[in-house]
């Protein structure tokens, strides 16, 4: 007999969805956290902090009233990286509180402490104190994340050449900032400083950046980016990151020198594998130590060990980390669960947002589907006007052969709330009358969704309408 029905490792969206989901099915679980508090990078290094920031920076300079007011409005004049903190410890310990409590009204047991096997079903978890403890469990889920990429050659100092767990810590906020890695991570802390009047240079060894999205909503980000003057340094990879006389140096492979106050270091993350063990449990981890699992079950090699969350890999998102978990969990102990929906939203909270769900326009021509697009602007809607926008953009994608929508890609202003409903009437099957006949609530954004249906609409053939 094992102790527990289910152990998990690690506290973040994957780790948490799955030890509640189990504990919600009668099952004895328990979750083992190395982190001084629960919620894992999600919640205490990535997307809370990070969006926590994001909002932070946009009231306190008074970024979404400028359409208004003029680029040299702020709400508060001189912001420091204090202002920046203030809100952030407050969200973080809400966000800590509610888990808690779901952790301990779930009946979910917890241990800190940094956990490895010594077989496939014992785990040795070494405890905060240095004391040793020893589990047991019939299924065991990793759920244990990823960490910033840091090559030797960088040299990182928790102060002015940083990763984005230290960006965090900053004492103020710089005038200038070399960004390295176009990623995901590097775009929105780019975006985000560079509303608060940080100059920002990014560079990307890539031709362009962001390119699991749509390009025109690309473009229309690039141009928007630049427009506010913002360097982007694309084809060209950092070489050599050095400080001299109290500022960074960053050489390009092409020789070209840039100055800054700090660099930011965005190039990738790596799986937090390499204290598990693997070896006692008969698992090895990739070159990035990330795990294979079983798309639709989320097994490892090993049929009773899970592996979910950032640590097997894309789309490495908070939201699909916590599916992944749920149904890891539900697997393990034995319960029934569907496959997710083929098609997932992405947002990207850069200033200003993106966010997707579906086919691009690239992936449509890929595969040979004869299709139509439509397009709105914000700054066509009423409630842009109101809102005093002039960028924004959202474009549907739909086939001519079913009329059904396979794609919706959206650049601005609620663009990751407003891609919810491009997301539902995706994945239930619905067609571009949908937008067409449908009334929408007005002014809004969403309005935007009725503009684009109205515009792709007027562009099939009367042909297609009736087949
Ligand atoms: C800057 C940034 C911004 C992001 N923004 C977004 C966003 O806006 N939206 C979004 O959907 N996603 C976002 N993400 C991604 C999101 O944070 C991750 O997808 C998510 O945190 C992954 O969850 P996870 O459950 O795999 O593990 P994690 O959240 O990485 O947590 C893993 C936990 O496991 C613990 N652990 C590791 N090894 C052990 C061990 N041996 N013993 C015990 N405990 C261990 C760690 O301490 C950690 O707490 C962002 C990420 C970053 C870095
Ligand atoms: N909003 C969100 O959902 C969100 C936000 C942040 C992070 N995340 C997740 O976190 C994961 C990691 O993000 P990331 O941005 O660290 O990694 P990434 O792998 O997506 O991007 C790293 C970028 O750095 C570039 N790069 C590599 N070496 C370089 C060099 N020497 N010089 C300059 N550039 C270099 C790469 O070409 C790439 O564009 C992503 O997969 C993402 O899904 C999601």
């Amino acid at each position: 007999m094992y102790q527990y029905d289910l152990v998990v490792i690690g506290s973040g969206p994957a780790g948490r969805r799955a030890a509640i989901q189990a504990a919600k099915l009668s099952k004895s679980v328990l979750v083992i956290e190395r982190g001084g508090r629960v919620g894992g990078v999600s919640v205490h290094t990535g997307t809370i902090p990070s969006k926590t920031l994001r909002e932070t920076a946009l009231n306190l300079t008074g970024w979404r009233e400028r359409g208004f007011y003029g680029r040299s409005y702020r709400v508060k004049q001189e912001i420091s990286a204090a202002d920046l903190r203030r809100r952030l410890l407050i969200t973080l310990d809400h966000e800590v509180d509610v888990l808690e409590h779901q952790f301990s009204r779930n009946r979910v047991q917890q241990m800190r402490g940094t956990a490895r096997f010594l077989d496939a079903n014992t785990l040795e978890i070494k405890k905060d104190d240095g004391e040793i403890a020893q589990v047991t469990a019939a299924a065991i889920l990793l759920a244990v994340g990823t960490r910033p990429h840091r090559p030797e050659h960088i040299p990182f100092d928790g102060e002015t050449i940083l990763d984005s767990d230290d960006i965090l810590n900053i004492k103020d906020v710089p005038r200038s900032m070399i960004v390295i890695g176009a990623g995901v991570i590097g775009i929105e802390y780019a975006t985000i400083f560079s509303a608060l009047d940080t100059q920002v240079t990014v560079v990307e060894p890539r031709d362009s950046m962001l390119d699991f999205i749509d390009k025109e909503i690309v473009e229309d980000f690039t141009y928007q980016l630049r427009d506010r003057n913002m360097k982007l340094i694309f084809g060209q990879s950092a070489d050599k990151v050095e400080k001299d006389d109290g500022k960074c140096r960053v050489t390009l492979k092409s020789g070209r020198v840039l100055n800054a106050e700090m660099v930011l270091f965005a190039a990738g993350r790596v799986g937090a594998t390499d204290t598990l063990n693997l070896a006692a449990c008969g698992l090895e981890a990739d070159n990035r130590g990330r795990l294979k699992v079983n798309p639709e079950t989320f097994q490892t090699a090993v049929p009773n060990i899970y592996a979910a969350g950032d640590v097997v890999g894309f789309p490495s998102l908070a939201s699909t980390s916590m599916e992944q978990g749920r149904i890891a969990a539900r697997h393990a102990v034995g319960a029934h669960s569907s496959e997710p929906p083929q098609y997932f939203p992405y947002g990207i909270y850069a200033v200003p947002e993106i966010s997707t769900c579906g086919l691009t326009e690239e992936e449509v021509q890929q595969r040979n589907i004869p299709y139509e697009c439509g397009i709105a602007h914000f700054r066509e809607t009423s409630r842009g006007h109101i809102m005093g926008l002039d960028s924004g953009m959202l474009k549907m994608i739909f086939s001519l052969k079913t009329r059904r929508l396979l794609g919706v890609h959206i650049v601005g202003e609620g663009a990751t709330e407003l891609v919810h409903i491009g997301q539902a009437v995706l994945n239930l099957k619905g067609t571009v009358e949908y937008f067409v006949e449908n009334t929408f609530n007005y002014p809004t954004l969403a309005e935007a969704y009725k503009i684009a249906g109205l515009d792709a609409w007027n562009r099939m053939g009367e042909l297609v309408k009736k087949a």
